[in-house]
């Protein structure tokens, strides 16, 4: 049986008289990966932005549990067990990687209190794969080690929802294989997951199902095997010459 956990009611948030997203309804099941992907501007992000309570909607709203998320400063969101990752990673430039992980904990979601916060961060790098090294600062990572770090804040919230923003766009195609098996671990472990992600591989091959929004509208929702052959989303993808030359059918980006 399916029980949502994230409910989007009609979602518009408008930039003057710009609709960047337009009267989007999703659903997001427990323990499910659901894809969210579109041309750029699509309105993607700024959806997460509503999601997560980092910007409010125009009209509608988000409902975490039942409980509305929307509208919120992002920190109450947070609190209430969703939290984002961003496109651009934001860590904390002069605390440690193990810092950077201990403040998202301490804004989280309280959880079940097993050990200290310290040996909760500890356990989570070490599932991130950044367990040896917990003293270094974010700028001596790699980008697949910012990435990792990133998440690792996330999810040190100890969120029901996580919200991945293009985690594996940027990555080498050895670092982005470990980041998909990473993310799904991450569902295995009872987080739920919206991911967008211009990758279309790491995509289609995580995602329960795909949402596709374009101009800030939903213009198919489904299996992935089906939203890569409808005709509204190869027209939203092929239909311009000035966006990502990468279509949803084309797996092996
Ligand atoms: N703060 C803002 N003020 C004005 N316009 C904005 C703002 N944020 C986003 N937009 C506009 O809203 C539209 C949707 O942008 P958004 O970043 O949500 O798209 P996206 O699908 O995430 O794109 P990308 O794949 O390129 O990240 C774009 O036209 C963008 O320029």
């Amino acid at each position: 049986m399916t029980t949502p956990i994230l409910v989007g009611e009609s979602v518009c948030k408008y930039f003057g008289g710009l609709k960047a997203v337009d009267d989007v309804s999703f659903t997001l099941n427990e323990g499910e990966i659901l894809g969210l992907i579109g041309p750029n501007g699509a309105g993607k992000t700024t959806l997460f932005s509503v999601a997560a309570g980092s910007t409010p909607a125009t009209k509608g709203r988000v409902l975490l549990e039942g409980k509305e998320v929307s509208g919120k400063v992002a920190h109450r969101s947070v609190h209430q067990g969703i939290c984002r990752t961003h496109q651009l990673v934001r860590p904390f430039a002069k605390l440690s990687v193990l810092e950077n992980v201990l403040v998202g904990h301490h804004y989280g979601r309280p959880g079940p209190g097993h050990g200290t916060p310290h040996e909760h961060a500890l356990r989570l790098l070490e599932f991130i794969g950044l367990g040896d090294r917990v003293d270094a600062l974010p700028g001596e990572l790699t980008l697949g080690g910012r990435k990792r770090l990133e998440v690792a804040r996330a999810l040190a919230t100890n969120p029901r929802v996580l919200l991945l923003d293009e985690v594996v766009a940027g990555l080498n195609p050895v670092e982005g294989q470990r980041f998909v098996d990473l993310i799904r671990k991450i569902r295995d472990r009872g987080t739920s997951i919206i991911m967008i992600e211009h990758v279309m591989h790491a995509v289609m091959g995580l995602s329960d199902r795909v949402m596709v929004l374009d101009h800030g509208r939903q213009i198919a929702e489904g299996l992935p095997e089906d939203v890569v052959r409808d005709p509204n989303v190869i027209e939203a993808y092929l239909g311009r010459d000035d966006e990502d030359p990468e279509t949803p059918e084309a797996h092996d980006a």
